[in-house]
């Protein structure tokens, strides 16, 4: 991929200042007390408000972090050497903030108004980023609403009951991530989405196991339609379709998201199915362009516009609200401080709700596909660590796994604990209300778990009490030490809606942006996972057998190292292709 030479020359402020402020940071964590939370809790009542930000019913609590007002400056400082402000007002404006791929970043247009007056750099001009997402929105709507009236029906003159969704990457976690949140415990889906990613034959029988050909609408998407994954799943699915129902069917049973018009037409899908998007749209972005269409489509358009208000909400919060009162610039600074000042190397996700069960995998890909950089953009070594790894579970399940470690382990992990106050006020019924408050009591009590810990001193004097032995206390007691002084911050709301959904996912989104800024790296490219897509097409025609490598592009064979050569030739040998 080449990008146009349109863009204007790269400026970021010089990192002198950047290196003076990230150095600050290291020094407040260095002070004596610079890492522990509970004595600034002792020395403020009203630290919990004073450290919470609001925007409407979310709130976000940061409290049991140990930044203080010295770091909380100092953070800002850091924003205000990274030009901060003057990176939001560029982003808003459709710069080429993107700028090794020479794009605008304007995934907000997706969710604002048609008339927001949106704009975004293309290699052909300024253009209006909203205007054209609307239109688009307006085609998807159409689609979307003569399928659920049985106007668009399958090949057999069937209504459609499910959808199989095949894409890979921001083709599918985020669209995952927004239709499960939404359907998971309901029984009011409009079809039945269900997800194809993986090349892998299993995922393929998988997804469609139970499915109906003549009552399933298959939407591909690929912000490139050239991914060998979705490229391969495509495939299989209009062989399944085909076979099934004739090669007539595919008009009808296929609809397709992508930047690459020409590669859709070759696919052949009809022209009237193919939704469009640009190159302004990141694929980890791209859940509210048509990528996301499976969403509409498994609960309806209503619920799918209330996700991109929630999601527009906090474009224009993050927008116009000042640094200091700015949710996702305050939920950067405090991984700022996490990753930069204290040393963490990961941070968790936990969010205490079901439905947002794949919400920490679609976090992994924003963050991490985002922010996993290693130089500046004027192509220096960046001076700091950037994106911690990410992992996460629903609570309380981590609870039962992995929260041992970020307990009583030797590392520190910061965590963020994500919860809605009501389960759902729209069908209370579904919902235990007992369950959901051990929910909430377990979110809380993990965060301040983790904050307290349990001192020795505690721990002897509780088991001396039940009667344990010198030598019994001696020996355990050490065990059951927690240090505390863990951070945490946790983000509550009303109840988890399209709305607050939507609202949500953009937190975290630009969250990712302000880290990328401070940190000075481009956090819309991805040319990491190049290297692995190339060797891994260069590889496949060495494991497929001469008769059925038609259409593998051949090449020269590659030089491998010896272990590679080795396990290709044992892979053959296991599977008696040699
Ligand atoms: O939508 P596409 O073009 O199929 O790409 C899928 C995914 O692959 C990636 O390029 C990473 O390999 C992601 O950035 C993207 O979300």
């Amino acid at each position: 991929m080449h990008p146009p030479a349109y863009t204007p020359a790269m400026t970021q402020p010089p990192p002198t200042a950047r290196h003076a402020a990230f150095a600050r940071l290291k020094a407040l964590a260095d002070r004596p007390d610079g890492r522990r939370i509970t004595p600034l809790f002792a020395a403020d009542p009203g630290r919990a408000a004073r450290f919470t930000a609001q925007l409407d019913d979310l709130s976000l609590d940061l409290s049991k972090t140990a930044i203080d007002e010295a770091a909380l400056d100092a953070l800002f400082a850091l924003a205000e050497a990274a030009d901060l402000d003057g990176f939001r007002r560029r982003l808003f404006a459709g710069d080429a903030i993107n700028q090794t791929e020479r794009r605008a970043v304007m995934h907000m247009a997706l969710r604002a108004p048609a008339d927001a007056g949106l704009r975004a750099m293309t290699a052909h001009g300024a253009e209006d980023a909203a205007a054209f997402a609307a239109a688009e929105r307006d085609r998807m709507r159409r689609l979307v609403d003569s399928v659920h009236a049985g106007d668009a029906r399958g090949a057999t003159g069937q209504r459609f009951t499910d959808v199989l969704a095949i894409g890979i990457g921001g083709s599918d976690l985020g669209p995952r991530v927004a239709t499960e949140a939404l359907t998971i415990g309901r029984r009011d889906q409009t079809l039945n989405a269900h997800f194809l990613s993986n090349v892998d034959g299993n995922a393929f029988l998988e997804a469609t196991r139970g499915l109906d050909p003549a009552r399933t609408l298959v939407v591909v998407a690929s912000k490139t339609f050239t991914t060998q994954e979705t490229s391969m799943n495509a495939a299989a699915a209009r062989a399944w379709i085909v076979t099934a129902l004739g090669e007539t069917a595919v008009a009808a049973h296929f609809a397709a998201a992508s930047t690459n018009r020409t590669a859709v037409a070759a696919f052949g899908i009809e022209p009237s199915r193919v939704f469009a998007f640009q190159d302004w749209v990141g694929g980890r972005y791209s859940l509210w362009s048509p990528v996301g269409l499976v969403i509409p489509l498994a609960v309806g358009w209503k619920k799918f516009q209330s996700m991109l208000d929630g999601a527009w909400a906090m474009d224009c919060h993050f927008r116009d609200a000042p640094l200091r009162q700015n949710l996702p610039v305050l939920l950067g600074l405090a991984g700022i401080w996490h990753t930069n000042a204290l040393g963490c190397a990961s941070h968790c996700i936990l969010a205490y709700d079901e439905r947002l069960r794949r919400l920490p995998a679609h976090l992994q890909q924003v963050e991490m596909e985002s922010n996993g950089k290693h130089v500046m953009l004027s192509g220096e070594p960046v001076g700091w660590d950037t994106c911690p790894a990410l992992f996460g579970e629903p609570g309380t399940n981590a609870q039962h796994s992995f929260m041992q470690l970020v307990h009583q382990g030797s590392r520190v992990v910061p965590v963020d604990f994500i919860l809605a106050a009501d389960p759902g006020p729209d069908r209370p019924e579904a919902h235990r209300p007992e369950a959901h408050r051990a929910l909430a009591a377990n979110a809380f009590a993990q965060a301040e778990a983790l904050m307290r810990g349990r001192p020795e001193a505690e721990i002897r004097a509780e088991m001396a009490a039940r009667g344990a032995s010198l030598a019994d206390i001696d020996a355990i007691a050490p065990h059951r030490v927690a240090a505390g002084e863990r951070p945490s911050t946790t983000i509550l709301f009303r109840a988890l809606d399209p709305f607050s959904l939507g609202r949500l996912i953009a937190l975290y989104e630009h969250k990712v942006a302000v880290q990328g800024c401070l940190w000075g790296i481009d956090s819309f490219d991805q040319w990491g996972v190049e290297l692995g897509k190339q060797l891994a097409g260069g590889i496949l025609p060495e494991l497929t057998p001469a008769a059925e490598r038609q259409g593998l592009s051949a090449g020269p064979r590659r030089e491998h190292d010896s272990s590679t050569t080795a396990l290709i030739d044992r892979f053959l040998s296991l599977r008696g292709e040699t």
